[in-house]
This record gives structure tokens, C-alpha cells and sequence, in this order.
């Protein structure tokens, strides 16, 4: 223990002794949550033989309740994982109206007496432990179902454990700054997101407290732990409706397959780990239960290089105006299902066709299309079924009304047989043909419905540009509307979409189909939100029915803005409008000198994003290294990571602007004999080897080092998606950052 008065002492030592006793509380719950009474006891004085416990009634009372403690699986698994760390912080508050003081451990699980309902340790989730996150000392409140409770803090603690050792303590008041988040920032990488419930601040702990029965937008500053937060929040949102709340039914959508990765070993830790997980690509296949096959995405290529002719196009596929167009597009196929003939049975008209076209365009607008006309059938089914008899009896009676006015027939006799038989030979064809079409008037009438495929729709919405013109309402020119159709044709014709027809696929799918509640999520979380389009978002939001997302972003990080979003506003006003909208500012990542470089090329931008406020944490001064020939920079790399290594960092990035100088990075490192992983869309960062990765697919990962390279392609400040992608290489780094190029001021700044 560090400082050491004889108050922090004494403080130290009871600290330390309850601890022991939790630990040792929960290993025997731990043990016996699933035997009997009898093996619980044997237990429980095996593991207490040396311990006075029956002297301490309290004790004593507290470890009989322990045979009585019923848990789930997950509340074992948790309580497993909480052992060598069972809480972190104490809160002591005393309530204003009973007046008697209450210790609050707080950690990651709860355990509780089961008899008293007394909390040993409270979740950080619960609404009281509210009180270490967003309390200061003093008068505070805190909100639990819907009630108030005041009351004042006395004490705020830290408890450092570390394999079940209370190693530190530290009282926390009004002046003291938040040394654990500083040493917790101060440490080395794992190449994987963790989780940081000790140290969540305040305006994160608001974010993950908001509203959980309302969507939320967060623009957050590169490094200020939208991440984090937003897996935070899907823990705190199972917590609060684990009795009503399937973790399957919660989303997240990750940029890559890469990142997906990065984040899984948070989940656990999380109580989220059954959460599911999907790229958009891989989600909208899911929805539609079809492969799609996409074309290489050379888009980000193309930018790069000061071209992509087509980005006006992919722009206008991801807007609310091709929101519109589908919109026209889906109405005009709907009237394509307007039933022109009533439905009969035999003579019988059942249903007149004005009367189905009625239910088809106003009753049932609830349905996507396609599932109207089968609402349709089975209506028109159960109508067969209910008037079957009726009809058989005037069929019947219809005969049998001829019949007997022939059998009272005074004339020829022979005249008279023929007449009956001809009427009972009729009667029985009717009959036959009645059955017959009992059975397949429904099928045969509903068929006249032509159905088509989202897909066979989707092409054909671009086969006529006149038509896609006369959708835009004047919004879209008619040059654009031709070439939309031409070049999207080109792409069908190689049994191809491109990503930009993800997004309206996925909406044309749910209006005309609509998506099957096993395919739904109740609950969406989208990371790195800004390279979404509208339209995808749109589409997501129609195809899940239902508006409960959660979407973190940082619009600076926009690298894909050709065909994203460049704003929150339109999608919060056209989208979520019941959304809830937040900001982070603070970095937590990267150290002052690093963030400080970085926020240069934030100004350079033409937005006006606010500059990044870095968490007091200094580190080296970012260097700018020209090298001479490229063994040299290879020599350098392998040098540098090993004295970094000894600096005591373990997680090293070579970034490059794109995938072509990362093959030639990785190239020259591999021939110099230096271990380095290039990494591709597809793999998981490992964990002890340098990684090189182009800057697009950095986004969201973090290194505490990272030495960035120019080789043939450089940074130019006129073109505002190489000012992002530097912008995303820079705040990789945690601790330390180079700039190495061949070339002079290939990094704009430096
Ligand atoms: N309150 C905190 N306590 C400790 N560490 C934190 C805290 N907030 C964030 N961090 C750390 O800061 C780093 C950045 O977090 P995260 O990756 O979630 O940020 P981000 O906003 O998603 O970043 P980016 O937009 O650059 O991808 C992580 O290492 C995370 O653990």
C-alpha cells in the first residue's frame, strides 16, 4: 500500500479482511450453487475449520443462506470471472430518511444474501451504483423504478485487486483527480477492447445510463470510447431487461469481420456474449436468405487517386432521395397487383375485386406487399370455406328442383327418363367441378398476382432512366438518372451489386417481402455509424420494425463520405426523431503531443468539428522520418519496435494509406527478416507480431505504437479523404507515433 497514515492503515486492513471473507463467501457459493444441503454444509466446515465464524453471527447467518442460493447458469459464470476482482469501489451513503449509513461494493456481478436481500456486492449496472459514477461527495440523489432516493456521500473509495490481493486504496473527493484512469490509459495495449467499468466518466456513464427505451446518436471524438460505450450500454440494457430481453435479439453491426474480433473479448466481460454480430454486408444476406454476390469495392482506390467518376452515383443511392424513388418504385409495383376480375367460385361471386383492392392498398398497409396478397389468399380461403355448404346446398337444391319438376312431368316417358338423367348426369359434372374448384379457385385466382423476386425488382427499377427521373419529383437530373441506369446495369449484367445497392435491396426486400422475426433485431448497435448511408440506415431501421438503435460515430473518421453521411442531422430528423443526441470530446486514447498533431489536420478539414480535448497524458513528441531507400526504413522499423518492446509496449502497427503500399511494407519487412502480419479484412490481429494494415482498415483498432508509411503514396491536403485517413492512422496510437516516408511532407504536416 502506498502512503500511509495510520487511519489509511487501519482503513487498508478492514478492507483487506472483507475481502478475504467475500472471496471466501463466494468460492463456497460458487461450489455448492448446484449440490445439496448436506455436501454444502460438509463444505462449508471444511473451508471454515480455522475461522471463528460462529462467534460473528453476522457471518455465521450469512454462510447458512448460502445453501439456499438458487442461480442461473450466467449468474454462476459471472460470480466465476468476479472472483479474483469481486468489486472495485465502495460508496458509502447515508439515505436522507433512514439515516443510516449503507457501504456500497461496487463490481462487476452481484451477489446478494438471499434471505435479507442485503447486497455484498452491487452491480456497477444498478441504479444505485449510479452513485460512483455520477456522484461527487455530498448531497446526492439517485433515480430506482421510477422513485428518488436523497442522501449524501461520505466516502468514495478505489480498491485496486489484483488476483484476489486488495494491492491499493484511494479515497476519491472533491479535488482529487481520477489517478486510476491515468494509470489505467498509462498501460500497454492487448490489441483487443476491454472492458472499463472502474473507470467509466461521467460523460460516458450518461451515455450509458440514457434512455434505454429511445434511440441515441453519439458523435464522439477519435479515441473518446464510443466503442467501449456502446458495449457498455448493451450490458446495461440486458441487466435492466434480462427477465424480458433475449441477448440474441441485440445486434451489432461492425464495420469489419477484422473488427468484430477486436471487440469480441469485451462481450464476456460484458454479459453480452450472445449478442450478435454482423457486418451490413452479412446481415442484409441474412435478411433477404440470399448470397449476395458484391463486386470488388475499388471506390476508396479511386478517391485516393483523385478520381472515381461514379462517387456522385454511389451518393445518390445511399440518399433520401433514392428513399423516395423506392418509395414511387414500390407503389407503382403495387399497383401491378390490382385485381381486375371479383373472385368466384362456380356462378358465385365471393368477393367483389374493388373489395380485395380496398383491403390490398388502404387495411392492410401494416404488411409489406407480397405478404398482403398472402393475407389475401387465406382470406379468400377461409371465405370458401365458410360458404362451401351454402353453395353445395343451392347447387343441390338447383338439380334437385329440375328433378323433381321432371319427375312431375306428364308426357312421354320416354322423354321424361331422358330429362332426369340429363339433369342428374349435369348435376353430378357440377358437383365434380364445384369440388374442384374448392380446392384450386384460391391458388389459381391468386396466381394472377404476378410475383417477383426483390431482386428481379431491384433490376428492373434501373432499366427504364425516364421512369427513375419522373420518381425523383424533379430532384434528380435527367443525365444522372440515365447514368445511375446504365452504369448499375453494367453491374448487374456480371451477376453483381456493388455495396451501394445494399442498403436499398435490403429496403425494396422489406417493403415487398418484409423480413422474418427470426432475421429481426429488437435492439441495433452501430459502430462507426458514420460510414453508413442514409439509406442503409433507413432500410435497416424498416427491415428491423423498430427504431431502438444506438449509433456511435465520428463523422471526422468519414472516410467513406462519397457515399455516407456527412451529418447527424437528417438522420436524426428523418430517421429517429424520437433520438436523443450526444457528444464526447475527450480523448482517452491517444497521449497530448499525438492528439495535438492530430487535431492539425482537423482544422484543415471544411467542417467545422471541434478539436479534440486529450485526458492529461503526455508521451514523446510524434516524429516526422524521411528515409533514403527502403531496407533503411526496414532496419529502422525493426529497430525501433524492439526498443519499444524493452519500453515495456506490446502492440506495434505499420499504417499505410492503402493496400498497395501495405503488400510493399510487408514485402521489404518479410525479406529483411523482420515478423510482421499483414492484415486483410478477414483475419484477427495477432497478438504478438507487428501488423501492418492500410489506414482504411485501422479504423476503430488501436496500437500503442504505430509507425506510419508512405512509400508510393503520399497525403495531399486538397483532397479531404486523405486528410481523414491520416486523421484515423494518427489516433491509432496510444503512445507512440512515427511518420516515416520516402518522400518530403508526404504526411501534410511535419
Ligand atoms: N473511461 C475510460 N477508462 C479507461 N479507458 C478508457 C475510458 N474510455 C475510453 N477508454 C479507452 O480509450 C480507448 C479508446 O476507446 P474506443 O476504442 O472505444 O474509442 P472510439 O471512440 O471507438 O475510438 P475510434 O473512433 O478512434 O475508433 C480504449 O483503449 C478504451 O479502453
Amino acid at each position: 500500500m502506498e502512503g500511509g497514515s495510520f487511519v489509511e492503515e487501519s482503513a487498508f486492513k478492514l478492507e483487506q479482511e472483507r475481502l478475504e471473507f467475500i472471496r471466501q463467501y463466494m468460492s463456497v457459493v460458487i461450489d455448492t450453487a448446484r449440490t445439496s444441503k448436506e455436501r454444502f454444509l460438509a463444505k462449508m466446515k471444511e473451508t471454515f475449520a480455522d475461522t471463528d465464524w460462529e462467534e460473528n453471527t453476522e457471518y455465521g447467518q450469512l454462510l447458512t443462506t448460502a445453501t439456499f442460493y438458487q442461480m442461473s447458469n450466467d449468474e454462476w459464470e459471472s460470480l466465476k470471472r468476479a472472483l479474483p476482482k469481486p468489486y472495485f469501489a465502495r460508496v458509502d451513503f447515508v439515505p436522507s430518511e433512514a439515516g443510516q449509513a449503507e457501504r456500497l461494493y461496487i463490481g462487476k456481478t452481484s451477489l446478494f444474501q438471499r434471505d435479507n436481500q442485503e447486497q455484498l456486492i452491487i452491480d456497477w449496472r444498478s441504479p444505485i451504483a449510479n452513485l460512483y459514477y455520477d456522484g461527487r461527495l455530498g448531497h446526492v440523489s439517485y433515480t430506482s423504478e421510477g422513485e428518488t432516493y436523497d442522501g449524501e456521500i461520505t466516502l468514495k473509495r478505489q480498491l485496486m485487486i489484483e488476483d484476489g490481493e486488495l494491492v491499493d486504496l484511494r479515497d476519491i473527493d472533491l479535488t482529487t483527480v481520477d489517478e486510476l484512469l491515468q494509470e489505467t490509459l498509462a498501460k500497454s495495449s492487448a490489441s483487443r477492447l476491454t472492458e472499463i467499468v472502474e473507470t467509466i466518466q461521467e460523460e460516458q456513464n450518461e451515455i450509458i445510463r440514457a434512455d434505454l427505451n429511445k434511440p441515441i446518436i453519439v458523435q464522439g471524438a477519435a479515441g473518446s470510447g464510443k466503442t467501449t460505450i456502446a458495449l457498455h450500454r448493451i450490458s446495461y440494457f440486458l441487466y435492466h431487461y434480462k427477465d424480458v430481453f433475449n441477448p440474441a435479439d441485440l445486434l451489432i453491426l461492425t464495420p469489419t469481420v477484422l473488427f468484430m474480433e477486436y471487440i469480441q473479448e469485451a462481450l464476456p466481460d460484458l454479459g453480452a456474449e450472445r449478442v450478435r454480430q454482423a457486418t451490413y454486408a452479412q446481415y442484409v444476406e441474412e435478411a433477404i436468405g440470399k448470397r449476395i454476390p458484391l463486386a470488388k469495392d475499388e471506390k476508396l482506390t479511386e478517391v485516393l487517386s483523385g478520381g472515381n467518376s461514379t462517387a456522385k452515383l454511389s451518393r445518390i443511392k445511399g440518399s433520401s432521395l433514392f428513399q423516395q424513388i423506392l418509395d414511387h418504385f414500390c407503389e407503382e409495383i403495387k399497383s401491378g397487383l390490382y385485381f381486375h376480375e371479383d373472385f368466384k367460385v362456380d356462378k358465385f361471386k365471393l368477393y367483389p375485386a374493388s373489395k380485395l383492392n380496398h383491403l390490398l392498398t388502404k387495411e392492410y398497409t401494416y404488411l409489406p406487399l407480397y405478404k398482403r396478397v398472402d393475407k389475401l389468399k387465406s382470406l379468400l380461403q377461409q371465405q370458401v370455406k365458410r360458404q362451401k355448404d351454402e353453395m353445395l346446398k343451392k347447387i343441390t337444391a338447383h338439380y334437385d328442383g329440375k328433378i323433381e319438376k321432371g319427375l312431375n312431368f306428364k308426357g312421354d316417358e320416354r322423354k321424361r327418363k331422358a330429362y332426369i338423367s340429363e339433369v342428374l348426369k349435369r348435376k353430378d359434372m357440377r358437383l365434380t367441378a364445384f369440388k374442384d374448384e374448392l380446392r384450386n379457385t384460391v391458388p389459381r385466382y391468386i396466381r394472377l398476382v404476378k410475383k417477383s423476386s426483390t431482386f428481379t425488382h431491384y433490376k428492373d427499377l434501373f432499366s427504364n432512366p425516364e421512369r427513375m427521373y419522373d420518381y425523383a419529383g424533379g430532384a434528380l437530373m435527367m443525365e444522372d438518372a440515365a447514368d445511375l441506369c446504365a452504369y448499375s446495369q453494367q453491374i448487374f449484367a456480371k451477376r453483381k451489386y456493388e455495396i451501394e445497392d445494399l442498403g436499398p435491396l435490403l429496403y425494396l426486400h422489406a417493403k415487398l417481402y418484409g423480413v422474418h422475426p427470426d432475421h429481426r433485431a429488437k435492439n441495433v448497435v452501430i459502430d462507426e455509424a458514420q460510414d453508413y448511408s442514409f439509406m442503409q440506415i433507413a432500410a435497416l431501421k424498416t427491415a428491423l420494425e423498430t427504431d431502438m438503435f444506438t449509433l456511435v460515430g465520428d463523422l471526422a473518421q468519414g472516410i467513406h463520405s462519397y457515399r455516407s453521411i456527412t451529418s447527424w442531422k437528417e438522420i436524426s430528423e428523418k430517421i429517429f426523431p424520437r433520438a436523443s443526441y450526444k457528444e464526447l470530446k475527450k480523448s482517452y486514447r491517444t497521449t497530448i503531443e499525438i492528439m495535438n498533431e492530430a487535431n492539425k489536420l482537423l482544422d484543415k478539414l471544411p467542417y467545422d468539428f471541434p478539436v479534440v480535448e486529450p485526458i492529461v497524458r503526455h508521451g514523446e513528441m510524434p516524429r516526422y522520418i524521411q528515409y533514403e531507400n527502403i531496407e533503411q526504413w526496414a532496419e529502422g522499423v525493426a529497430r525501433q519496435t524492439a526498443k519499444w518492446r524493452e519500453e515495456g509496449y506490446h502492440t506495434f502497427a505499420i499504417i499505410t494509406k492503402t493496400a498497395s503500399d501495405a503488400r510493399i511494407a510487408h514485402k521489404v519487412l518479410h525479406e529483411n527478416g523482420y515478423k510482421a502480419c499483414l492484415l486483410e479484412e478477414k483475419m484477427s490481429i495477432p497478438k504478438d507480431e507487428a501488423v501492418i494494415v492500410p489506414s482504411y482498415l485501422s479504423k476503430g483498432l488501436e496500437f500503442d505504437c504505430v509507425i506510419a508509411f508512405s512509400y508510393d503514396e503520399v497525403y495531399r491536403e486538397e483532397n479531404e479523404t486523405d486528410l481523414k485517413l491520416l486523421y484515423v492512422t494518427m489516433t491509432r496510437a496510444m503512445h507512440r507515433l512515427q511518420l516515416t516516408s520516402k518522400e518530403e511532407g508526404a504526411f501534410i504536416l511535419g
